[in-house]
């Protein structure tokens, strides 16, 4: 989205691994470590870079396996972003998530301003990056700007360790075996949003006159569903999709501490957050773009 509004040339990508062919011959790639300042301050330099968009993280599920990497990426790292966004004037965005919220925070729905006792690594990070950006917009007038994403579901990328990830992974196993076990209670409501949805989001908010924003971190909303409700949609479509269920405690424990629904109104009053996509919706596009890419790939498509 970047790339068709600024030019393909002026927006650099970035990340520790080799990205697929299809992503290097899109427009520029470099390798950054978000834990190599140095490294990381030479590519704002001599790119001239103005606007950060700071995405690496560990996700919750795969952090509270590896608390000490979890803590290095995603604080560490982050205050390696914050420095350089402040030395180098930049405007800077870093998402939250529903993972910034714990079991005393409400549930349905959670507003932006509420307590926030997350039970993970991922959720403290987040909640400590949503602290760090605000109080460097205060003090030293930084750009910092920050939504709380939902569950995010994509075709492009296999799911990275989260405990939304059987959104995604359903799908996958639907059109190759047609089968699904799921980690998740049936009735486990968590909020969830289309990748379009939460890219478009992103794009608006960065755009957005600062004049506009009453707060720098926001909730951002669209759908909220159980696997049950999903795969009763998914149903509409291939009706032979078989799902048993085996609750993963930790997965199972988390997505019980998090927020069942959100409430984005903030959102939608300051700066016209809209979503575009429901469950029908996400449902159809996501078994037709996984559909193409398993026929493109020479995959079977059950
Ligand atoms: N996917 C979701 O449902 C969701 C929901 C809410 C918020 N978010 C946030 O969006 C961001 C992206 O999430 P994602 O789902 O793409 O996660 P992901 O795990 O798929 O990707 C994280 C990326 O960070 C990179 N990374 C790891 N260590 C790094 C390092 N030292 N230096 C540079 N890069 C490094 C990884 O290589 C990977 O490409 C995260 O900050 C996450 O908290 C995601
Ligand atoms: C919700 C989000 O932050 C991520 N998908 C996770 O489950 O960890």
């Amino acid at each position: 989205m970047l790339r068709q509004q600024y030019g393909p040339e002026n927006v650099i990508l970035s990340d520790i691994k080799k990205p697929s062919a299809e992503v290097f011959n899109m427009g520029p790639f470099v390798y950054a470590d978000v834990l190599d300042y140095k490294n990381l301050r030479e590519l704002v330099v001599n790119n001239g870079i103005n606007w950060l968009v700071h995405y690496s993280a560990m996700l919750s599920a795969v952090g509270e396996s590896n608390v000490q990497l979890s803590r290095a990426i995603n604080i560490t790292g982050l205050h390696n972003v914050l420095d350089l966004a402040l030395e180098n004037s930049m405007r800077l965005f870093v998402p939250s998530t529903i993972g910034a919220f714990g079991p005393t925070s409400p549930r349905d729905p959670a507003p932006d301003l509420c307590i926030q006792r997350p039970r993970t690594i991922y959720g403290v990070s987040k909640v400590h990056a949503e602290l760090m950006g605000e109080y460097l917009h205060h003090k030293n007038g930084l750009d910092f700007r920050c939504l709380r994403y939902p569950g995010v579901i994509s075709a492009y990328t296999h799911p990275g360790g989260g405990t939304t990830d059987y959104a995604v992974q359903i799908f996958h196993d639907a059109l190759s075996t047609g089968h699904h076990e799921c980690y998740l209670h049936p009735q486990t409501r968590l909020p969830m949003m289309h990748i379009s949805d939460c890219h478009r989001a992103t794009v608006e908010f960065m755009q957005a006159p600062e004049c506009q924003l009453y707060l720098r971190t926001y909730n951002i909303a669209a759908i909220s569903f159980t696997p049950e409700e999903l795969v009763e949609e998914i149903r509409k479509h291939l009706p032979h999709l078989r799902v048993t269920y085996k609750p993963d405690p930790i997965r199972q424990n988390i997505a019980d501490s998090w927020p069942m629904r959100f409430d984005d109104s903030n959102a939608r009053r300051d700066w016209g957050w809209e979503p575009a996509f429901g469950l029908p919706e996400l449902v159809t596009d996501m078994l037709s773009d996984l559909r193409k890419r398993r026929v493109s790939a020479d995959l079977g498509v059950s």
